[in-house]
């Protein structure tokens, strides 16, 4: 099924597995998954049947406590002692998650279930993973890039999660997904509707945010090649 949330550029990489619309049984989203990355380097669906929305509210909850409270801090592109914090390159606000709070531990073991599937059919070698929130405000994006160097093979596949309600295109903020042959070329763009994911090769992908005209909040992951966390 297509969802309109999905420019129509790729629609053949749009799957829905929320269950009353398209059964997919037990672990075959992650079959569509795996060929969605292999064949075009990135995939997005609902996470539907797979995370409830009480999850996702619980989710939203959190981050908006974070936001609210002024326990996020501005993104910055590196890391240690080279990152940076650039206002021209991305505008978000973070705070990784610690997995220990019941939200967050539900959602990594949510994690580590797609982590442990990618690596049964892809042979990927993921190690572990990483996850931050992020809002953006109001005129706030994240200009083109690509999550990880090549060569790295740090951040091999991101994913994020979207966690807003009613979220219409004039509310801006969508990613827009470049073709990883042609980085010029948009594939595809991404509402940041609640429960919708976005998965991706974080050395092959070009992405960036577009300016949202109301507050965005999402979960990035990273599912790492390497054993041990560099300093955040
Ligand atoms: O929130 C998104 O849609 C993408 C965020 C992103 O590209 C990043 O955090 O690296
Ligand atoms: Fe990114």
């Amino acid at each position: 099924m297509i969802d309109q949330s999905v420019a129509p550029i790729h629609e053949t990489l749009s799957i829905d597995i929320d269950q009353t619309a398209s059964p997919l049984a037990g672990d075959q989203w992650l079959d569509e998954l795996a060929d969605g990355l292999t064949e075009h380097g990135w995939m997005t669906l609902d996470a539907g049947c797979r995370l409830s929305t009480e999850l996702l509210r619980g989710l939203r909850g959190e981050v908006q406590i974070l936001d609210r409270t002024e326990a996020l801090r501005k993104a910055g592109v590196g890391r240690g002692s080279g990152l940076l914090t650039d206002r021209s390159v991305r505008r978000d606000k973070i705070a990784w998650l610690q997995g220990v709070t019941p939200v967050q531990a539900e959602l990594f073991a949510f994690f580590e279930s797609v982590r442990l599937g990618l690596n049964q059919r892809l042979f990927l070698g993921l190690k572990r993973f990483e996850a931050h929130y992020a809002t953006y405000h109001s005129g706030d994006f994240y200009r083109r890039h690509v999550d990880s160097f090549r060569g790295r093979a740090s951040r091999v596949v991101s994913l994020v999660l979207y966690l807003n309600e009613s979220w219409q295109q004039t509310d801006g903020g969508v990613l827009r997904v470049y073709n990883r042959e042609n980085e010029n070329e948009v594939c595809g763009t991404v509402l940041p509707q609640e429960g919708r994911m976005t998965l991706f090769m974080s050395e092959e992908i070009p992405h960036e945010v577009l300016p949202a005209n109301r507050t965005r909040y999402s979960v990035a992951c990273w599912f790492r090649c390497d054993e041990v966390p560099l300093p955040l």
